[in-house]
């Protein structure tokens, strides 16, 4: 017995109107992902047929420039002012930046939809605006792993330097002291150490700390304990890390629930005279807060390599404090990371300008790979099936609520509907608007365009090794072209499956067809009768339209049934006429399964 399991809903808003006959804009292309990406990877893009441009916008490491060459023309434009920056970017494919360039809507608006991925050559993308790249359905990568030792190392190196006065005692020398009394420091040895934020640069600062006789503690609401304990650290809660530490390193993302949390009240809660180490992001602090707990002796040193605002202002308060040592942001500027990181961007860029998707997304869901292949051929299912059901819908009706049920064998944990939900809507919208979809933007889209998507699975008894048995797609409240589209329930109905590989529609309304989705179809309802095939097949022999595909459901012999013809050449209206006046043909529609709709 099938059983039913609703899994989502969506908010419905503003209807989706079929009036739109905007051009179309691109196409996606779906490939499989190199095997040197073990991660989880995915993308379908929007395909690019010439050479794109790739606007690298800070300094890059050769070898990465050198990879972004063998694909792409390079444009090495540093420095540029916004305007400049908004300028250039209609012509460009992708755009590459460090922390140093804001990647603000103005710059996604500005590439008119030509803007496909942006790469940020590191890990921190608070510069990037990613609720307008994924409106924009543009994909952002992240270069996660090649700089985090270079950090750590900075802040450790910050961390000795600053326990040691070696910034300021260097200084005093250089202007001709000798001050030995003044600068004596404090040990690290047996002194406890918070990490705040235990990713990958808290881990490996920690795991350096413990090797310099530091008891080391961490804070981070979503790292897994057993990996702390591995390297010997505990992880606490936030109020006892402050409170307990002689020293506190910060390496957490700056969000909007990191931001200015190390503020007065969380300053009153320290052990008087803690140290500070940030290499993180300077937003995670309030500098202001900071310059008063220094002066009070809350604080009794701060070592910084990030800032609010960056380069911080000459008369900076923070900077000029004696008790504070700074960097230019420095914690990734080693040679080797640096090279490091080129590699890892270009790849990623070049991969997602491929149609491919690397393992850095920072705004798509990401498919395992082994999963992308598996649905691989239920995605181009997913997407005709949508195409099919937005033709279906008769002008000037608002398509809001659309219902998908996924029939598997597959339990519901077992199956990851995103990417066929995100193709579906690729195929409701696509053929009447001008946007162009992708995983990235496809439910943003969606909910944008008052598009209501549930998805309903329907669970059978079966062989769990076919992901996936059919995918049916129902729009409700609608009026259809094409009356025999509408199910007893009153949606437009259609449904497919896969057979060998190949999208097959397998249901049109209450009618059980079969008819591959390649090419073209032609749906025609006629009273059943003997040499209706014979007629319609002859008149497409005539105008030399090849048919790839027929079949024909009925509800009773010699009552109504419907015919669904593939064919690979796109009938003229003169041709669709014939066969409408064909007398038992009671109704007829063309549905095209690419490029852009003429309804
Ligand atoms: N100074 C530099 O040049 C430099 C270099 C590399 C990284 N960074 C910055 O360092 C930070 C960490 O980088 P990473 O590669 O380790 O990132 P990561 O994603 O591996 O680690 C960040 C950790 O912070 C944790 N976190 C999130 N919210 C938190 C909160 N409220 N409290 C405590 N922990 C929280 C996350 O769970 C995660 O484990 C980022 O801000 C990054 O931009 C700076
Ligand atoms: O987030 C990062 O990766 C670091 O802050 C490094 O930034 P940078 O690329 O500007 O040096």
């Amino acid at each position: 017995m099938a059983m039913k399991t609703t899994l989502s809903l969506r908010t419905p808003s503003p209807s989706l109107s079929l009036s739109s006959k905007l051009p179309f804009t691109s196409a996606f292309s779906l490939r499989p992902f190199p095997r040197r990406h073990r991660n989880l990877v995915f993308i379908v893009s929007a395909s690019i047929n010439a050479k794109p441009t790739v606007l690298v916008a800070e300094k890059l490491g050769e070898a990465g420039l050198n990879l972004l060459k063998e694909f792409a023309n390079v444009d090495c434009s540093y420095n540029l002012t916004a305007e400049e920056l908004c300028t250039k970017i209609s012509l460009c494919d992708a755009l590459i930046v460090r922390s140093g360039t804001k990647v603000s809507r103005d710059v996604f608006e500005s590439s008119a939809g030509r803007l496909k991925v942006v790469g940020r050559a590191g890990v921190g993308i608070d510069n990037v605006d990613l609720a307008a790249a994924t409106e924009f359905g543009c994909l952002v990568v992240n270069a996660p792993t090649a700089n985090t030792v270079a950090a750590a190392e900075h802040g450790i190196a910050l961390l000795a330097a600053m326990a040691r006065n070696v910034a300021q005692a260097d200084a005093s020398v250089k202007s001709g002291k000798w001050l030995r009394n003044k600068y004596v420091g404090v040990s690290l040895v047996g002194k406890t150490l918070a990490v705040l934020g235990f990713g990958k640069v808290g881990s490996e600062v920690a795991r350096r700390a413990k090797g310099l006789g530091m008891h080391v503690i961490a804070h981070d609401p979503y790292a897994p304990a057993d990996r702390a304990r591995a390297i010997g650290v505990d992880l606490v809660s936030f109020d006892e890390a402050i409170s307990t530490a002689d020293f506190i390193s910060l390496h957490m993302p700056l969000t909007p629930s990191t931001a200015k949390v190390l503020n007065d009240e969380t300053f009153a809660k320290m052990k008087k005279g803690v140290r500070i180490v940030n290499v993180a992001r300077g937003g995670v602090i309030d500098e202001d807060a900071l310059v008063r707990a220094l002066d009070a002796g809350t604080v009794a040193q701060a070592a910084l390599d990030v800032f609010t605002e960056e380069p911080p202002s000459k008369d900076s308060k923070l900077i000029l404090h004696e008790q504070v040592i700074a960097t230019p942001h420095l914690g990734a500027s080693t040679t080797e990371a640096q090279e490091g990181v080129a590699i890892e961007i270009a790849e990623a860029v070049v991969g997602a300008l491929r149609g491919e998707l690397a393992a850095t997304a920072v705004n798509a869901p990401m498919v395992p790979a082994e999963v992308l292949t598996e649905l691989k051929p239920f995605v181009d299912l997913a997407e005709k099936l949508g195409r099919l059901a937005v033709q279906l819908v008769a002008g000037g009706s608002g398509v809001k609520t659309v219902k998908v049920t996924y029939a598997s064998s597959r339990a519901p944990d077992d199956l990851d509907t995103r990417l066929l939900r995100a193709m579906i809507i690729k195929g409701l919208i696509e053929p009447i608007s001008s946007v162009f979809v992708n995983l990235v933007n496809a439910d943003f889209t969606a909910k944008q365009r008052g598009l209501r998507i549930t998805e309903e699975r329907v669970i059978l008894d079966g062989s769990p090794e076919n992901p996936l048995e059919s995918i049916q797609v129902q729009i409700a409240n609608v009026e259809s072209r094409f009356a025999s589209a509408i199910s007893d329930s009153g949606e437009i109905k259609v449904e497919g499956r896969v057979k060998d590989g190949i999208a097959h529609l397998t249901r049109v309304g209450s009618f059980e067809v079969d008819v591959s989705l390649e090419g073209s179809i032609i749906l025609c309802r006629q009273v059943d009768q003997p040499g209706m095939i014979g007629k319609v097949g002859s008149i497409l022999g005539q105008e030399n339209i090849n048919v790839s595909f027929m079949s024909v459901g009925r509800t009773a012999p010699r009552k109504q049934a419907v015919m669904a013809i593939g064919v690979d050449e796109q009938p003229g209206k003169e041709v669709l006429k014939k066969i409408g006046d064909i007398p038992a043909v009671e109704e007829l529609v063309f549905l095209k399964l690419q490029d852009k709709v003429v309804t």
